[in-house]
């Protein structure tokens, strides 16, 4: 019973209220207590089991690896686990890459993010996808169709197209097919500056160019979008545009000052599936979402010698880590 309770508390995502330290601590130091003071494991685990099925949002990243670990799937796993849902990944190809940038990339076949995909949608209760890196024409047609196949309409796409810097990531073909299949298949796209003006074919340059891409990106057939700032001037650069064919919101928070900004638009569509996950509405989602990666921002990490990832969870062990320095 003891055990239950815990396990209810620890898990219960309702009560999680973003406290990954609170879970952190609970599997460090409460269930080594529990296994050592009252040798319930046998017990725990097969309540946990039980839980795991039953109650715990999850959510799907169909995404590129980065081997330093700042952006892509690692970055999205990273969000999930911060906010109490479980993640579990599509893995689209594999980046040898550290905070100055990419030295290699190999795609994975359209077989095996087939064969990947159907593995965890017949297994698993998928609340919310994400989509990023998704690297080729092949592969943005294969995640099309499947997601058609398997009608999941709860998508994030994360339009990976352009780096923040304005670097072409993939080719026109798989351009095309971005705009013409997969964002209109989106519940949420989430262009940044320079995705927003090939798919709105238009220079931005002001908010008002903002808004007015946001509508035209929305007549693609995404059900809401949202143009990111960061590639922006300013205080534009912490502005994101939001349209969903009725609201049009502008979502502003404080400029961050930092250099290490690598996986913001990773984290920030993560952010937003993991709410969706969790049944919060589109645009709260994104509200709230937007916040996290603000916070991230602010815990940002000086590592490598170029640009560092943001801090999906160092606010929560701020104290004992200060003296590290290893904050931006
Ligand atoms: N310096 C900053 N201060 C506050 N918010 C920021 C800053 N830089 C980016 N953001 C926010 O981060 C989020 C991601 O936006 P951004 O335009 O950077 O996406 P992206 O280009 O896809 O990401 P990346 O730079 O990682 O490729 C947006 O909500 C944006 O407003
Ligand atoms: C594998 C991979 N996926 C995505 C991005 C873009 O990251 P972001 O736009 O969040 O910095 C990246 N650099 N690497």
């Amino acid at each position: 019973m003891f055990g239950k309770h815990l396990l209810g508390w620890a898990f219960n995502p309702q009560k999680c209220d973003n406290t990954f330290a609170d879970w952190y601590y609970f599997c460090e130091l409460g269930w080594a207590k529990i296994w050592a003071k009252q040798n319930l494991f046998l017990e725990l685990t097969h309540i946990m089991t039980n839980f795991h099925s039953s109650q715990i949002p999850i959510a799907m990243t169909i995404a590129g690896s980065d081997s330093g670990g700042g952006a892509g799937i690692q970055a999205d796993l990273r969000t999930f686990a911060f906010h109490c849902v479980h993640g579990t990944n599509v893995l689209t190809c594999i980046t040898a890459q550290n905070t100055q940038g990419v030295t290699r990339v190999d795609a994975m076949s359209p077989e095996s993010v087939t064969a990947q995909f159907e593995s965890v949608m017949i297994d698993m209760r998928i609340g919310a996808i994400k989509t990023g890196m998704l690297l080729n024409q092949e592969i943005i047609k294969t995640v099309a169709k499947k997601l058609v196949a398997f009608g999941f309409g709860n998508v994030v796409v994360d339009p990976v197209m352009v780096s923040r810097t304005g670097a072409q990531l993939i080719d026109d073909e798989a351009i095309k097919t971005m705009r013409d299949v997969l964002i209109p298949l989106a519940a949420i796209s989430t262009p940044n500056r320079y995705e927003a003006q090939i798919l709105a074919n238009m220079d931005i340059h002001t908010l008002e160019d903002m808004q007015t891409a946001a509508q035209n990106i929305y007549k693609l057939g995404t059900r809401s979008v949202l143009v990111k700032g960061g590639g922006m001037t300013g205080d534009l650069k912490a502005v994101d545009v939001w349209f969903d064919g009725d609201r049009l919101e502008v979502l502003q928070t404080e400029v961050i000052d930092t250099n290490h900004t690598h996986g913001t638009g990773c984290t920030l569509s993560a952010a937003i599936a993991a709410n969706l996950a969790l049944g919060k509405p589109r645009f709260q989602a994104v509200q709230e979402a937007k916040n996290y990666v603000t916070e991230a921002l602010k815990y940002a990490l000086a590592i490598g010698k170029g640009q560092g990832p943001v801090g999906h969870f160092f606010r929560q062990f701020k104290d004992e880590m200060q003296h590290l320095e290893i904050f931006a």
